[in-house]
């Protein structure tokens, strides 16, 4: 999958597939299910690191873990998360991060906000950085909603999210994540634009879809928001798994005369 590839699947009618991974192991796994694109999301912060929320992460942070995915896939379109604090400074702080982001081997960048940053999108875009937006529930903004909360509700806040997509696309972002809206708002916005949306919480008009790896697992089980389907069972997998492991070593019944040397 290519950046161009994105609107042809959409042009065709095709639901474009995305998933999160934030290390080389699942990055193969994802690929190997046929997955289009894989995003190394800032969620890492939450998922991997252990933290209420994805303020915490850093550019550095974001560069290991997209160099580990980016490194590890042939075929998916890698795109490489830019943190809190990487894009909102300056134009040029943003167009350095973007740009470093490409430089360990993401096909494009993804950062939260609408009219607020077109200027970055453009900038970017005019230095071959391709820039997927992300609009609606918009987790580096969490302070500011006081927790996590569904967005683009209400007549005008609905206008106003479909407004900043115009904008997204008109500044040249290849794509928009919808992320925690009504879904007939995101319908409305999918309608709306050439580029593809991509959907997270956003109802089933998305023109594609995205969930965090090990929500759609059934790994991580901390919070559990209403547009998480687990499609595992991971965790309990593991702990059985463990448990098991336990059990044998106390008996003194692993390792057995198969797993030892003579
Ligand atoms: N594991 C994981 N999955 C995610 O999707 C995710 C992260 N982490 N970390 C970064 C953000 C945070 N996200 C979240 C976190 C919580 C809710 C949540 O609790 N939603 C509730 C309340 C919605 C409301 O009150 O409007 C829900 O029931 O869905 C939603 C998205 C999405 N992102
Ligand atoms: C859930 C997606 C859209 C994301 O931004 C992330 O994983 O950080
Ligand atoms: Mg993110």
């Amino acid at each position: 999958m290519t950046v161009p590839d994105l609107l042809k699947c959409k042009r065709d009618g095709r639901k474009i597939t995305v998933v999160t991974a934030y290390d080389a192991l699942f990055a193969r796994i994802v690929e190997q299910a046929g997955i289009d694109v894989i995003l190394v999301g800032d969620s890492l912060g939450v998922v991997v690191q252990g933290k209420v929320n994805t303020l915490s992460v850093t550019m550095d942070e974001m560069l290991y873990h997209t160099k580990l995915v980016a490194g590890a896939v042939q075929r998916a379109l890698v795109i490489g998360d830019m943190p809190f604090l990487s894009y909102q400074v300056s134009q040029e702080e943003a167009v350095r991060n973007a740009g470093r982001l490409l430089q360990v081997g993401a096909h494009a960048v993804k950062l939260e906000g609408g009219a607020a940053v077109t200027d970055r999108v453009t900038a970017m875009t005019n230095v071959g950085i391709p820039v997927i937006g992300h609009l609606g529930m918009t987790p580096q903004s969490v302070q500011q909603y006081g927790g996590y909360r569904v967005q683009g509700k209400g007549k005008d806040r609905a206008l106003q999210l479909l407004e900043d997509a115009r904008a997204l696309e008109g500044a040249g972002a290849s794509a928009i994540v919808l992320e925690a809206i009504p879904a007939g708002l995101a319908k409305t916005v999918s309608e709306a634009l050439t580029i593809p949306t991509i959907g997270i919480g956003a109802g089933p008009h998305c023109d594609g879809q995205v969930l965090v790896l090990y929500d759609l697992l059934g790994l991580f089980d901390e919070f559990v928001p209403k547009f998480v389907k687990p499609y595992g069972n991971l965790k309990a997998e593991a702990l059985q798994a463990l448990r098991r492991y336990k059990e044998d070593v106390e008996k003194g019944v692993f390792p057995s005369d198969s797993e030892s040397y003579h």
